[in-house]
């Protein structure tokens, strides 16, 4: 099967040098997602649209599953499904192509643009002559508007096979992931926060996550769920970090130390200074809440400042100007609505009577009074997983991931091998991965090293017997570094382990 995907209008109008460069990220990002499926899916861009061949053998399932996922894909806006015919003449091609663009084209204008590959008897303006005729001889109220149609009519002729569009489906729009940059969105596993970091990865933006944890384990693994299912479903083509800071402490802090009417603001200025923290380490320069005006106290426009007073990184708030209910549609549109229904409510603190507009002064003198150690122990204690880790049961005690040979390695979709036998066995004997990025530390450097290496990825080590990479891969797992495995290079490798 062979899929067109067409580019989001916005990508069409850039510049040229932009609009390939969309292009390419684009490609790259469907190239990703598809691969996390299946191999052998081969993604070829052009001006216009993406091509993407599917292996011929998949299963009908498996080929209905592929499709879905390239609808959900930020930056596309149309999903074609080809099918390929036999054609010998302009007859038997307008018999085809009729009965298949008629409805599209009816009361419209339209025009037909064809690509001609190999010997023929007709030239592909006749082609284009003879198919216009065909169409609006079945349906006359349509035009055929040469400069300006609303209806293109692409047909592909090459040697004796017609290309046909079986099926169109809406793609998702906006901008391919990663081309606007990076973001980090708080979630807090309620309808808003996930619909806004949703709108900002349609945009384009590469989104991390980042959780205060108010109701210990339980709260945890809902939000972890959410997260998993935005990033699987929308952004699988980039690995991105998921951080919990452990914040009951702070709660507690908040609870003993400031009044009653101001303890939700300064609760929502205690996350975002945290959030800055975060976002300052991974280089991050913008933060994203689901805040909508006037849905809870701190969020009115006064409240919303001396949060923001509180801050050092930009925040954007994507459904301020949203009625609840328009966000709880889009949550279902999303399948994100299914979890924020299960979370019980977990607000951290309950004002009897909550200021809605704070006084500024008022705040700075309670927040003199805080102890920010607390603070400070709760971003010690914060621990990062990758979003692609998220819906993994936990890992076994003695427990690694082994990935076998070159063919599974170039499967996975961001990972770099570690050779880390001694600098003259990798001299001796190099290893050969062309396709992916390798790094040479010895394995009585690695520990030091491991923790400074980008996390973007999954690291797998290497070692002539596989036993040494096993033993590191098992001690920096135990350090919580878990995005560490072990390569092996053939199935001799593994009968030895
Ligand atoms: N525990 C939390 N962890 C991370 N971010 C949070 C948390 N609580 C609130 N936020 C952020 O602050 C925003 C506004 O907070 P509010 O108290 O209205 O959220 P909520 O009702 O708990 O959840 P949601 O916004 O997801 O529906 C949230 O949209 C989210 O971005």
């Amino acid at each position: 099967m062979t899929y067109l995907l067409k580019l989001h209008p916005e990508i069409t109008i850039k510049s040229r040098s932009v609009r390939q460069h969309m292009t390419r990220c684009l490609a790259s990002n469907v190239r990703n997602t598809l691969r996390l499926l299946e191999s052998g899916v081969r993604v070829k861009a052009s001006w216009d649209v993406l091509r993407v061949s599917l292996p011929e053998t998949l299963p009908a399932e498996r080929e209905r599953e592929m499709e879905e996922s390239l609808t959900r894909i930020p930056g596309i806006h149309e999903v074609l499904a080809t099918q390929e015919v036999s054609c010998g003449s302009l007859d038997e091609a307008a018999e085809w192509i009729v009965p298949h663009w008629t409805p599209a084209i009816a009361g419209r204008r339209f025009r037909v643009r064809a690509k001609r590959r190999g010997e023929h008897a007709f030239s592909s303006v006749d082609l284009e002559r003879h198919l216009g005729s065909a169409l609006l001889a079945a349906e006359p109220s349509a035009r055929v508007d040469l400069k300006h149609p609303e209806v293109v009519v692409s047909v592909e002729l090459t040697g004796q096979r017609l290309q046909l569009i079986r099926s169109r489906r809406p793609g998702l729009g906006g901008y391919p992931l990663g081309v606007q940059g990076e973001a980090l969105a708080l979630v807090s596993g309620g309808f808003d926060s996930p619909v806004a970091a949703w709108r900002m990865l349609r945009r384009g933006i590469k989104t991390h996550y980042l959780f205060f944890n108010l109701g210990g384990p339980a709260h945890e693994a809902g939000v972890k769920e959410v997260t998993h299912h935005l990033w699987q479903r929308y952004s699988a083509s980039h690995n991105v970090d998921f951080t919990s800071v452990p914040f009951e402490g702070v709660v507690a802090e908040i609870l003993r130390s400031i009044p009653d009417g101001l303890m939700g603001v300064v609760l929502k200025r205690m996350m975002v200074r945290v959030a800055s923290r975060v976002a300052a380490r991974a280089n991050i320069p913008m933060l994203v809440t689901g805040d909508a005006i006037a849905q809870v106290s701190s969020q009115t426009l006064t409240n919303l400042a001396l949060i923001d007073a509180a801050s050092e990184r930009p925040i954007l708030r994507p459904l301020v100007t949203e009625d609840k209910q328009e966000i709880i549609d889009t949550a279902r549109r999303i399948d994100t609505a299914r979890f924020a229904e299960q979370m019980p409510e977990y607000c951290g603190v309950i004002s009897r009577r909550p200021h809605t507009r704070a006084p500024a002064d008022k705040v700075q003198a309670a927040e003199a009074g805080f102890d920010f150690s607390v603070l400070e122990a709760a971003v010690d204690a914060a621990t990062v997983i990758r979003a692609n880790r998220l819906g993994e049961k936990p890992r076994e005690p003695g427990e690694v991931t082994v990935v076998d040979g070159p063919a599974r390695l170039a499967e996975m979709p961001a990972v770099s091998v570690i050779d880390i036998r001694r600098p003259d066995e990798c001299e001796e004997a190099p290893l050969a991965l062309p396709d992916v990025p390798c790094l040479e530390i010895p394995f009585y450097e690695l520990q030091d090293q491991a923790q400074h290496l980008p996390a973007d990825r999954d690291y797998l080590l290497y070692c002539d017997q596989g036993v040494m990479s096993r033993m590191q891969a098992l001690h920096l797992a135990d350090r919580g570094l878990n995005h560490f495995g072990v390569y092996r290079r053939d199935d001799a490798t593994r009968t030895r382990l």
